[in-house]
């Protein structure tokens, strides 16, 4: 299916994207939502290469996709279900209808009980037993933790509510690190699951449960529930009044925009969670109704399918020069990766071209003092995604965004730029070096350059720009997927660990025999019930 464009490709694989350059390129390979700014004019793609890349949104029919998945069509066909995680923020946006009826007042109505109780917590006005909430632990795993725990660091500007822990891993110590600093007379703990069956987390909130036990008389009395299944929260005693429920048609890597995202709630204010989930229409606004060349998730996508599928570069990094978006590639790892991470298309047929890439990432500048060094002069090229703000919120250290900002301009030129043996030997000659030795040591200086990135530039991470930004990536996952013609929504690639683990629990426990499993299955449980697991 990417025949046209892989014969483009390879035409145009010798040439340098600097070379591409004229006055327009910029500007024409750069595209605007708000005061937010995507530029991919450092890629290899020109005006013909960007005529085939929108060919394949016509082909792959994603307007109508599109269309399907805002009016809630049930677009997740291997699970029967709507995919209307935009609703969740659709705040002034009018009906949306599932099998004929309207989810928005049901939405908004929850929106408003979760302002309700946030508010109550961050007054004081709901307390625990031994004073006003100090601390909020949320425990969930995947898209339970990682969306809230994601915009709690990025938003910390604007926390003013009780400290957040995020707890999500089945390992004690992640529970232990946190619970240690809490105190139990004045912890809330949100218990969030979708699903309300996940092991780990029913795990966790077991151990948060008998905690507070040791210290408070009813701890269940200072515990949330936020799941699709509503039914099983009382089973855990927690009441109604603090259960909020949503549909199944919010998936979970999509659904820190409702009741999932209650902790960033708390701790930044209903006013500022508001001003994200705004942020995140907008961007559902501009996706739905700009033109494919305008279209900056359409963009974002075309350029990753071009990286991806077309050129065959397995991974992408994500460079957030945005320490509080330190957690945006773990993020994305779920979102992308989980959504896009399938073998078959949507008739079951197994795919003839890669399912998304790998995807991975740090902050800037921290990462160009550690697997930069692969980025510029590695053999395998790995297309980069810079992100940027033009300020900081730290009064008075503004020269320190600012070299921020270089730092991450430079990289995004250096990668295409590169540098060549010619500059490398003049650069040796002023050492004083000749001969083989000047050789030597110049090739060890040589950039090949050449090397694609992409640039989202925005005025400062506020809460508006935070859900422009996720939904911006959410969409490109949809588009990715419409092209792919895979279900991005469903996730049973994780279905056998799980299966698994449960039947390997009773050998790990020492109750059955680990004889039946392969070797080395067999060796390491016997290793590790030796070493006294
Ligand atoms: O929210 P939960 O039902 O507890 O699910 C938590 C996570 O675990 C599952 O295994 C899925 O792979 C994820 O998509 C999900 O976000």
């Amino acid at each position: 299916m990417f025949e046209a464009l892989k014969a483009k490709a390879e035409a145009v694989a010798s040439r340098r994207i600097e070379d591409l350059f004229d006055d327009n390129r910029a500007e024409a390979f750069s595209v605007s939502v708000g005061d937010m700014l995507f530029d991919y004019s450092k890629t290899n793609i020109d005006a013909e290469t960007l005529d085939m890349l929108i060919g394949q949104l016509e082909a792959a029919k994603v307007a109508e996709r599109r269309e399907a998945m805002f009016t809630g069509e049930a677009i997740n066909v291997t699970e029967g279900r709507a995919v209307l995680h935009t609703a969740l923020r659709n705040l002034d946006g009018g009906a949306v209808e599932v099998d004929g009826q309207d989810v928005m007042p049901e939405v908004l109505e929850t929106l408003q009980r979760m302002e309700d109780f946030s508010e109550a917590v961050r007054t004081g006005s709901f307390a625990g037993q031994g004073g006003k909430i100090t601390d909020v632990v949320n425990i969930g795993i995947g898209g339970s933790d990682l969306g809230p725990a994601m915009g709690a660091l990025a938003l910390r500007p604007y926390h003013d509510g009780p400290r957040c822990h995020f707890v999500s891993n089945v390992d004690p110590a992640d529970i232990q690190d946190v619970l240690q600093a809490c105190d139990p007379a004045t912890t809330l703990v949100i218990v969030a699951s979708k699903t309300f069956t996940t092991a780990e987390t029913m795990a966790n909130a077991r151990t948060a449960k008998a905690w507070m036990g040791e210290t408070v008389s009813d701890p269940a009395a200072q515990f949330a529930a936020l799941s699709s299944a509503v039914d099983k929260t009382s089973d855990f005693g927690i009441d109604p009044s603090r259960v909020f429920g949503f549909a199944d048609w919010v998936g979970g890597r999509y659904s820190m925009w409702g009741p999932i995202g209650l902790s960033l709630m708390i701790a930044i204010g209903g006013d500022a969670f508001r001003a994200f989930l705004r942020g995140g229409q907008a961007m559902d606004r501009h996706f739905r109704q700009a033109e494919w060349h305008e279209n900056m998730p359409a963009l974002l996508a075309l350029v990753g399918l071009w990286h991806n599928q077309v050129l065959g570069h397995a991974t992408r990094a994500v460079l957030p020069y945005d320490n509080r978006l330190a957690r945006l590639p773990a993020y994305l790892q779920q979102l992308e990766m989980e959504s896009n991470g399938k073998r078959v298309s949507m008739d079951g047929k197994p795919l003839p071209y890669d399912s998304g890439p790998v995807v991975w990432g740090e902050p800037g500048t921290n990462g160009q003092h550690a697997f930069y060094q692969l980025i510029h002069q590695g053999t395998r090229v790995i297309p980069c995604e810079f992100l940027v703000a033009a300020q900081g919120h730290e009064e008075g250290l503004e020269h320190q965004h600012r070299m921020l900002v270089a730092n991450c301009l430079a990289q995004s030129e250096a990668l295409m730029k590169g540098r060549d043996m010619d500059v490398a030997r003049g650069l040796m000659e002023k050492k004083g070096l000749t001969g083989d030795e000047l050789e030597r040591q110049a090739s060890h200086r040589v950039f090949e350059g050449n090397r694609p990135s992409t640039t989202l530039a925005y005025p400062k991470l506020t809460p508006e720009v935070f859900g422009m930004i996720v939904a911006l990536y959410e969409h490109r996952v949809f588009v990715e997927g419409a092209i792919l013609g895979i279900n991005s929504y469903d996730q049973w690639g994780v279905e056998l660990g799980k299966e698994l683990a449960t039947a390997l629990q009773p050998m790990v426990d020492g109750e059955q025999s680990a004889a039946g499993k392969d070797g080395s299955t067999a060796q390491l449980v016997d290793f590790l019930r030796k070493q006294g697991v």
